[in-house]
């Protein structure tokens, strides 16, 4: 016998119900249930009864429309086919008059496949005709009833069914949410805001989440508009562009002195947009959400969920300047490559590629110090939630009616849907620091203007202190390279084992004696992570990946090359970095 807890009982219970039929098709009945778990599809064909569910957890927004006038009215087809219908707001001047059905349309991303490599979503609209009794009024009445639920239940709200049945329930939805947008619109092979447009504002209506977009005019725009912004007005702010967008982001927080109000209360989110994509990559890994063949998807999904995790942040230390940082820190061949091949910047992201192999010929290596203290603990991860995905294939739109001429007359109700508002801004005018001279925390920009850094109190020595007992390796370095992320880009996963929030920074240490088919055989195994399985261990011990809480590289300054915090370029020279856990928040599908 099947034991049920109360609280599947409780998910399980039935809020509202109601019968449709599928285009006006009486012996296609469909019993529609509205429980916590999500919208059951109950399919009662003879005696062959299938129920279907759309997870609570996969549909992200619903609105009530009525049907829009269609051109040439044909007096012989009195309902609309689903396939020819076409709907408007219900304050709109062209709806249909003679149409007395209210539609509620529900928006569901819904997992297909149980594969790693065929799990995708799939965006299914099921539209719920209510047409039972006689004036619009009282259909409309009956629809917004399930939108009001439905939006409810999406807000996390525990119902019972006595209260769903109340006409209280039907407010007037009031969305307290918005979101910043900040977008590169020259990021990647520069299609950074068709991407916002065509990929991530679609959602964000469907879920009638309004937002302020405003496009990056210049290098350090997203950092200076976050510093000077009052950004408690917003929920949440999106960078929509690659991981150089994110670190502006973060920056421009680390330079208010209000940084720890921020941190808490201001989740970031992360659209790909870029040519590396390092954190959008990791987010999707780490929810087990599929990234391929839609990378912005996850991050669009997040954004309307309103769900987010604490994320690990570095402080990294130069001679010159404090920067926080979320994905790397790198010295000698990856920051090489990521450098050296920005002038292939229309390539996307297989400039990495090309560059690969140009530097693998020109072998450098540099000599210097590098000192870590490792991680004590060991690899006792959280487990991921896994998203359960819904065994059944649903077509891409199902469409749904009630039963005509039940009467009933209760009052009006004027559903209002809301439309996200898109600006861009004129001009800005940003409030530079007035704090003179370079003290403790002043870093320089490349416009020569200082910025003062905020952030926790650094728990190691400065830069210039002689370091206490760390582990030394004194040497020449084909490179040193860290990452607290899974992912440093879309196709390179470099530290399987990481995760957003474990307090680790993952060292990968390649020590000149390694050869180049070993160098070779490590930068093809980058892509599946294969470079740091145990079968793959490099047993002359000339390449490594470690877990550290901090390090610092001190290169021989005979010699310059490339650092990058980020992918970012930063000055040759000292760099030291120490993990700060739980440091950051990120929307997380
Ligand atoms: N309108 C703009 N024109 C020129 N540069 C800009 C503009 N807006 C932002 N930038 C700068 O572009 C740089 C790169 O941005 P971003 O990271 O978004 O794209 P990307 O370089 O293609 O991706 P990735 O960093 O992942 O390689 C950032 O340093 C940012 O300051």
């Amino acid at each position: 016998m099947e034991i049920k807890t109360s609280e599947e009982t409780n998910q399980n219970k039935t809020l509202l119900e109601e019968t449709f039929y599928v285009l006006s098709k009486k012996k296609n009945t469909f019993k529609v249930r509205l429980t916590q778990k999500g919208l059951h599809l109950i399919r009662d064909n003879d005696d062959n009864i299938k129920e279907q569910i759309i997870q609570l957890k996969d549909i992200i927004g619903c609105q009530c429309l009525r049907s829009k006038k269609r051109a040439r009215h044909c007096t012989c087809q009195s309902l609309p086919r689903s396939d020819s219908l076409q709907v408007v707001e219900e304050n709109s001047t062209d709806l249909d008059d003679s149409d007395i059905s209210a539609y509620l349309y529900v928006y569901a991303y819904i997992l297909q496949g149980t594969k790693e490599a065929n799990k995708k979503r799939e965006r299914t609209i099921i539209t719920l005709r209510f047409r039972s009794f006689d004036k619009y009024e009282d259909n409309n009445k009956e629809a917004q009833r399930w939108r009001c639920v439905l939006k409810k239940l999406m807000k996390g709200e525990t119902l019972t069914s006595s209260l769903v049945n109340q006409n209280s329930i039907i407010t007037r939805h009031r969305e307290t949410r918005r979101l910043l947008i900040l977008c590169n619109p020259k990021s990647g092979a520069g299609k950074g805001k068709q991407i916002f447009q065509q990929k991530v504002a679609p959602v964000l209506n469907e879920a009638e989440i309004p937002y302020d977009l405003y496009l990056t005019k210049h290098y350090n725009f997203a950092r200076d508009f976050v510093r000077s912004s009052n950004v408690f007005q917003w929920t949440g702010i999106i960078g929509v562009g690659g991981d150089g967008i994110i670190y502006e982001i973060i920056n421009g927080i680390f330079e208010r002195p209000d940084w720890s109000d921020v941190v808490k209360s201001v989740p970031i989110g992360v659209v790909p947009g870029g040519s590396g994509n390092g954190l959008a990559r990791s987010i999707a890994h780490h929810a087990d959400e599929p990234y391929l063949p839609s990378p912005t998807l996850p991050a669009a999904l997040a954004a309307v969920r309103g769900y987010s995790e604490p994320m690990d942040l570095v402080r990294v230390e130069t001679l010159s300047q404090i920067v926080y940082s979320f994905l790397s820190v790198g010295w000698g061949l990856l920051s090489d490559i990521d450098i050296e091949s920005e002038r292939l910047r229309l390539l996307g992201g297989t400039r990495f590629t090309v560059w690969s192999v140009a530097r693998l010929i020109g072998l450098r290596s540099y000599k210097g110090k590098l000192w870590y203290l490792p991680s004590s603990s060991s690899s006792s991860y959280s487990q991921s939630p896994i998203n359960e995905g819904s065994s059944m294939d649903f077509p891409s739109e199902v469409h749904l009616e009630t039963d005509e001429g039940r009467p009933r007359v209760d009052s009006w109700y004027s559903a209002h849907s809301r439309r996200s508002a898109y600006f861009s801004l004129g001009g800005s005018s940003y409030q530079s620091t007035t704090d003179s001279g370079l003290g403790d925390g002043d870093n320089v920009d490349s416009g020569d203007r200082p910025r003062r850094m905020y952030g926790p109190s650094p728990q190691l020595p400065s830069l210039t202190s002689v370091l206490p007992d760390w582990k030394c390796i004194d040497g020449r370095f084909v490179m040193v390279h860290a990452s607290y992320q899974t992912h440093l880009g879309e196709d390179c996963l470099f530290a399987p084992e990481a995760r957003l929030n474990d307090g680790r920074i993952w060292l990968l240490i390649v020590k000149h004696g390694a050869s180049r088919s070993q160098l070779l055989q490590f930068l093809l195994g980058l892509t599946t992570g294969a470079h740091a399985s145990s079968e793959n261990k490099d047993p002359t011990g000339n390449i490594e990946l470690i877990p550290v809480i901090a390090f610092r590289i001190e290169p021989d300054m005979a010699h310059t090359g490339y650092m990058t915090v980020d992918g970012e370029h930063v000055e040759y020279g000292p760099i030291q970095a120490e993990i700060f856990p739980e440091l950051g928040r990120v929307m997380v599908p």
